[in-house]
């Protein structure tokens, strides 16, 4: 991910305009700040896995919204927060390496939750990243009346004063990405802080994640929905191969894809399975019609739970589940 090593854009007709910006941008803020809705809305695409719960977006994804004057390419980090376990610190480091690449910063709060410890710990590591750009986006605009919403822009902004100092945030901006409000203006604020430049990618192109990554992550959404709260760290889920069935009749393919859960303990197996693997069916019949939808081919679907005792804390396994 860098400007010097760009795919190749497809240059448009006469070239693109002068005043043509591209560039990288994260967003940042607590679990369930409403990042990975806010990419989703603005690239106009499922592309980041959302749910209710906390820390799902385990990868760094990217989503690319074009427009004719720019390109914004959306990192979509893990949220910040304190490491607890070397998984937790992988994380953050991750998202340390992520946030010195990019041109600027969105850092999402709640409209509706009162300015915590949480968010003043981000806001503190980012205001150790020199003089990167940082919009303050305060989301879920849509749950709260004006008068509140009023008094969140002025808490964020004196949020912004005490920890970056007197000039504060690059930008403040209120929105809702499931209400349809102010969208395009979170586009606009985070355009000018981009450098010029031509574009980076091609238009058209979404997310530039291996596919083999968006089918685990289809399946991890499955796999996680309605569970209790402790699974969400412990399931990893690997794709271990994709190939076309053989024999197939080519207007009619049919793709094999393997993949392995990994959970850490005999009782979160049975979790993932349920009764009579009535569970693990469904995971498979719902995340297959994703697949399917995102390859374009049919798919049958192979769903393997296998208990990786402790993979958060063994630095070897957590190498081989692509962390
Ligand atoms: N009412 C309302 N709810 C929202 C909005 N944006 C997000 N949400 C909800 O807030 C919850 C969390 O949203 P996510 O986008 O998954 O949050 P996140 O910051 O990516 O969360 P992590 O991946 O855990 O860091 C989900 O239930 C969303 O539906 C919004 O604009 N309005």
């Amino acid at each position: 991910m860098s400007r010097n090593n760009p795919t190749p854009a497809l240059m448009p007709e006469g070239g693109w305009p002068k005043d043509f910006r591209a560039g990288f941008t994260s967003f940042v803020g607590r679990p369930n700040a409403g990042k990975s809705t806010l990419t989703n809305a603005l690239v106009g695409q499922k592309v980041a896995i959302t749910s209710a719960k906390p820390q799902t977006t385990r990868h760094t994804i990217r989503g690319i919204v074009h427009r004719s004057d720019a390109q914004l390419i959306l990192v979509d980090t893990p949220g910040l927060h304190r490491p607890r376990t070397l998984l937790g610190q992988r994380l953050n480091d991750l998202v340390a390496d992520t946030l010195s690449e990019v041109d600027a910063i969105g850092f999402c709060l709640p409209a509706n939750e009162k300015i915590g410890p949480g968010d003043r710990f981000i806001a503190t590591q980012l205001a150790q990243l020199q003089k990167k750009p940082i919009v303050a986006i305060v989301t879920k605009a849509d749950t709260v009346d004006r008068a509140a919403l009023m008094a969140q822009l002025m808490a964020v902004t004196q949020l912004g004063v005490d920890t970056l100092g007197e000039d504060g945030w690059a930008a403040i901006v209120p929105v809702s990405a499931t209400g349809d409000f102010q969208i395009s203006e979170v586009a606009d604020v985070l355009v000018k802080q981009m450098p010029l430049s031509p574009p980076l990618y091609p238009d058209g192109e979404l997310t530039d994640e291996p596919e083999a990554k968006m089918v685990s992550e289809l399946i991890r959404e499955a796999a996680l929905e309605g569970v209790r709260d402790e699974l969400p760290h412990s399931l990893a889920v690997v794709v271990e191969e994709m190939v076309p069935r053989e024999g197939r009749p080519e207007d009619s393919p049919l793709l094999d894809v393997r993949v392995n859960l990994y959970v850490e303990r005999p009782s979160q197996k049975a979790i993932v399975i349920g009764k009579g693997g009535a569970r693990l069916r469904d995971v498979g019949t719902r995340s297959r019609k994703g697949i399917e939808a995102l390859l374009g081919t049919r798919v049958y679907l192979d769903l393997h739970v296998k208990i990786a005792k402790e993979w958060q804390r063994d630095p070897k396994q957590l190498g081989k589940l692509g962390f």
